[in-house]
């Protein structure tokens, strides 16, 4: 198929391109400038919409204020969208379902199917430890902008719907007063070129569990990301996540 990788320069966007490549697809790359990884030609952003006319799917790993207007283009060129952008504000997620009305978006904080798995283990965990303080500590390489990830904010979503409340989200901790059972921990670290680390604590009756995910290159998240694309292909316009794909 031919798929046009938005964010085609960037660390995750360049594994995409290889990835699709290297399983035949015709890639044609988008950016904020023109550029050319290996053998594959990448656009600046305002020719999107000229290359969406002959585009079967569109992977989006960008910032979400570039995804969000995106998303109106892919929309109304009618392709399908898989979107791993993460960070994004009320609004920009507002575009991004309004854009699943005309086509099929999928988008997901996470591609590697070890964190969809993770999510499922997550809720049974802490249903099962309804006592247990929970911590949940994210590490990622320096260039990260959001924090927490997106797929922290995904786990965080679970433990509470697991819980069936709202814990209260604690950003590191400081000052002088212990915990309150109320709370959930969230330590967020930035260093080197680390692909991406999440672990999940459940502490109570002289017992620790722990719950880790950990990427080991950008691969994983390229090859879930090219499967959820060509799964997405023929889809009927509407809102789809990984979990949907596999
Ligand atoms: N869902 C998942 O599984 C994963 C999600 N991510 C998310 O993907 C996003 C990108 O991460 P990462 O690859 O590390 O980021 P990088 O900073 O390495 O790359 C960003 C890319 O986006 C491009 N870009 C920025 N602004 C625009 C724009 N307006 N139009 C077109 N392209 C633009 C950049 O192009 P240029 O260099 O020309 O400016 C670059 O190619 C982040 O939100 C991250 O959290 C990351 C990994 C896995
Ligand atoms: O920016 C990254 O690198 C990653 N971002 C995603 C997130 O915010 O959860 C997924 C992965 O952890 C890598």
């Amino acid at each position: 198929m031919r798929l046009v990788v938005v964010g085609a320069t960037g660390r995750t966007g360049g594994e995409i391109v290889a990835e699709a490549g290297g399983r035949g697809h015709d890639v044609v790359g988008v950016a904020t400038s023109s550029d050319s990884i290996e053998d594959v030609r990448v656009y600046p952003n305002e020719k999107l919409p000229e290359l969406l006319v002959e585009a079967d799917a569109v992977i989006d790993f960008t910032v979400p204020e570039a995804s969000r207007a995106h998303a109106e283009a892919v929309a109304e060129a009618g392709v399908p969208y898989v979107v791993g952008t993460t960070g994004f504000e009320e609004a920009g997620l507002d575009a991004l379902w309004d854009a699943s009305e005309t086509i099929p978006v999928l988008k997901a904080s996470n591609f590697a199917r070890g964190v969809q798995a993770l999510l499922e283990v997550v809720a049974a965990g802490v249903e099962a430890l309804p006592e247990y303080d929970i911590e949940l500590t994210e590490t990622h390489h320096n260039g990260k902008r959001d924090a927490p990830s997106g797929t922290a904010n995904a786990i965080l979503d679970a433990v509470d719907e697991a819980r069936e409340t709202e814990l209260d989200r604690t950003h590191g901790r400081e000052g002088d007063h212990p915990r309150e059972d109320s709370e959930i921990g969230v330590h967020v670290r930035r260093a080197g070129n680390v692909r991406g680390e999440h672990e999940l604590l459940l502490a109570g009756n002289d017992e620790v569990l722990t719950l880790t995910h950990r990427a080991e290159s950008r691969r994983v998240f390229a090859a879930g990301a090219v499967d959820a694309a060509e799964w997405l292909v023929g889809k009927a316009p509407g809102w789809y996540d990984f979990g949907d794909a596999l």
